[in-house]
């Protein structure tokens, strides 16, 4: 389980201070999809990088399994981040000059395992996704459909406990999008903690819980097992 609580991030810009999140004490559970909604600007990305931890919050505190993940040095955070989570981009941010098996194998850079151990993750993580005979294609000739299913794979590669996912649909077509969120389930259902942040409010209700965010507060919460405020 990871606990917010408190969380506050504040972004200096010029003589202005921008209230990003303000005050947001929220419990996540494994094997639940969690969606992240509310208006442009509402603070939902700068939660999500809060959460996995590619942002330090301002104050307050985050927690995952009981373990403290805020104020801790940038070496530290950044071995936890490789080890606990996998994280999905809009635009899936592969780099187009490199094969699958070199985009997949990102997040094993700093396991210990070799060559060929990594070439059997990441070959096992495309076949959940039905894409393991893309291993050696380039990535420029994949299609949109191949290229989602491939950031799929990358971010579960190194069996992440959190799948972190920014509008992970949100560059998609319907139908596109329903697989993304198939696969996110099996993810979920599979024991991991998926967060997304999404628009699309359909998309949300399909969630197990939902939380909303304005204006960087957590305004509403809904769905199974949600306590706000750190109150069971
Ligand atoms: N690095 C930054 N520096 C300064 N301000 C920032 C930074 N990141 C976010 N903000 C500001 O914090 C607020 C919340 O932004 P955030 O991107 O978290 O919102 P969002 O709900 O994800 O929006 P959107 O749905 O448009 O992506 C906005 O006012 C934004 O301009």
């Amino acid at each position: 389980m990871i606990v917010l609580e408190n969380v506050s991030k504040e972004f200096r810009v010029g003589e202005e201070t921008v209230h990003a999140v303000r005050d947001v004490s929220l419990r996540l559970h494994p094997s639940r999809i969690t969606a992240i909604v509310g208006p442009s600007g509402g603070g939902k990305s700068t939660l999500l990088n809060v959460i996995g931890r590619l942002t330090e919050p301002t104050s307050g505190t985050v927690s995952i399994q009981g373990e403290l993940i805020t104020s801790r040095s940038e070496r530290w955070a950044a071995r936890f981040r490789n080890e606990t989570f996998g994280y999905v981009v809009q635009d899936f941010a592969l780099i187009e000059t490199d094969t699958v098996f070199e985009n997949v194998r990102i997040p094993l850079v700093y396991s210990a395992r070799r060559p060929r151990g990594q070439r059997r993750l990441v070959t096992e993580a495309l076949m959940r996704f039905g894409v393991g005979d893309l291993v050696d294609y380039p990535v420029k000739n994949l299609s949109g459909g191949q290229r989602q299913r491939v950031a799929l794979a990358r971010a579960i590669v190194n069996s992440p406990k959190v799948i972190l996912a920014d509008e992970p649909t949100g560059a998609l077509d319907q139908a596109n999008g329903v697989r993304v969120f198939e696969h996110l389930r099996e993810i979920a259902d599979a024991g991991h903690l998926v967060v997304i942040v999404t628009h699309d409010l359909e998309l949300a209700e399909q969630c197990d819980a939902i939380h909303e965010l304005r204006d960087g507060r957590l305004i509403a919460s809904a769905g199974d097992g949600i306590t706000v405020s750190g109150k069971e």
